[in-house]
């Protein structure tokens, strides 16, 4: 029977929601602890543990089916494999930084000085299409200190709360990509593993599609439910149940997180009361 690879960051930034992710798709995974390789108990699926940084390569090869790995880092390893899904977490910013005193008032400030980074690739290029020639020192940790032990004027590095960069005594510059996980895939695989990947896609959308949405119940005197109605962008018809209250009535649906603040002042002025939120764990439409 055919299985599906998929190689996930072994210990890292990526892990937990990784392994999180597979198990809200009802993947169960026996994981002895230091096992590099575990095979899923109720789906066609073996989990390789690997380091971020070699992921890409295994998938071009083929020794992964798919994966999950930071989406930087497909633009830096430049692989020739395919992203199937963005998945919302581990979102970051690839950015040039600076020493926070400094005047800075472009990327032209960069000609001629010298930039650390771990991200040579990409900043290379960014640096080619502003016609910007600059020194580019690879190192693979700690980028920051970079300036402060005089390395480098400035640096290149992936930013999330910009808490490293402040303790450093840097500031963000420009910024050169947005990035978050990736689901990727590889070229080679045949149709039943197409078929495998389809159902654990279908699985991922539904999981998607809850966290973004929240199930709403609220009570409605029976006289204001056309107007309460209409104001609600759900999935399809509300539900709409009797109360034990005469002349009440509970209104359920379902509403995007966004939309349903930009409602609510209206809901309640439409005469909705004991307004309840839920969230969703999966989403089938
Ligand atoms: N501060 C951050 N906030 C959010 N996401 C981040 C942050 N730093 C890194 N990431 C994302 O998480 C991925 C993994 O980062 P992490 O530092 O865990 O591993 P690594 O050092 O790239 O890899 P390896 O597993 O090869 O040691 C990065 O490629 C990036 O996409
Ligand atoms: O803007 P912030 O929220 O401070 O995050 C940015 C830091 O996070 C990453 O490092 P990480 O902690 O992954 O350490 P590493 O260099 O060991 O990978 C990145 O390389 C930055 O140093
Ligand atoms: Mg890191």
């Amino acid at each position: 029977m055919s299985t599906l690879k998929i190689a996930v960051q072994k210990s890292g930034r990526l892990n937990d929601d990784s392994i999180g992710l597979l198990k809200n798709c009802g993947i169960h995974i026996d994981n002895g602890k230091d096992q590099l390789k575990a095979s899923a108990s109720n789906f066609p699926m073996d989990v390789l543990y690997l380091r971020n940084g070699d992921i890409p390569q295994y998938v071009e090869d083929g020794v992964a089916d798919i994966a999950i790995v930071g989406e930087n880092l497909l633009v830096e390893a430049g692989n020739d494999i395919e992203v199937v899904r963005k998945l919302g977490f581990s979102k970051c910013k690839l950015s040039l930084a600076v020493p926070k005193e400094l005047d800075y008032e472009g990327v032209q400030y960069f000609d001629g000085k010298r930039i650390a980074t771990s991200y040579p690739n990409t900043l290379q290029q960014y640096l080619d299409q502003h016609n910007v020639k600059a020194d580019i020192h690879v190192i693979k940790g700690s980028v920051e200190i970079a300036p402060n032990i005089g390395l480098a004027e400035g640096i290149c590095d992936l930013v999330s709360s910009g808490s490293t960069l402040f303790k450093n005594g840097l500031k963000e510059a420009d910024q050169i990509l947005i990035s978050e996980a990736v689901l990727v895939k590889s070229k080679k695989l045949t149709p039943e593993q197409e078929e495998l990947l389809d159902t654990l896609l279908f699985r991922l959308d539904a999981v998607q599609k809850g966290k973004k949405s929240k199930y709403v119940l609220m009570n409605v005197p029976n006289d204001k439910i056309d107007g309460v109605i209409n104001m609600l962008p759900g999935m399809r018809s509300p539900t709409v149940l009797p109360l034990a209250e005469a002349g009440w009535s509970s209104v359920h649906t379902v509403i995007e997180e966004g939309k349903f603040w930009e409602v609510i002042d209206q809901l309640k002025a439409a005469g909705a009361e004991g307004i309840l939120i839920v969230p969703i764990e999966k989403m089938v439409l």
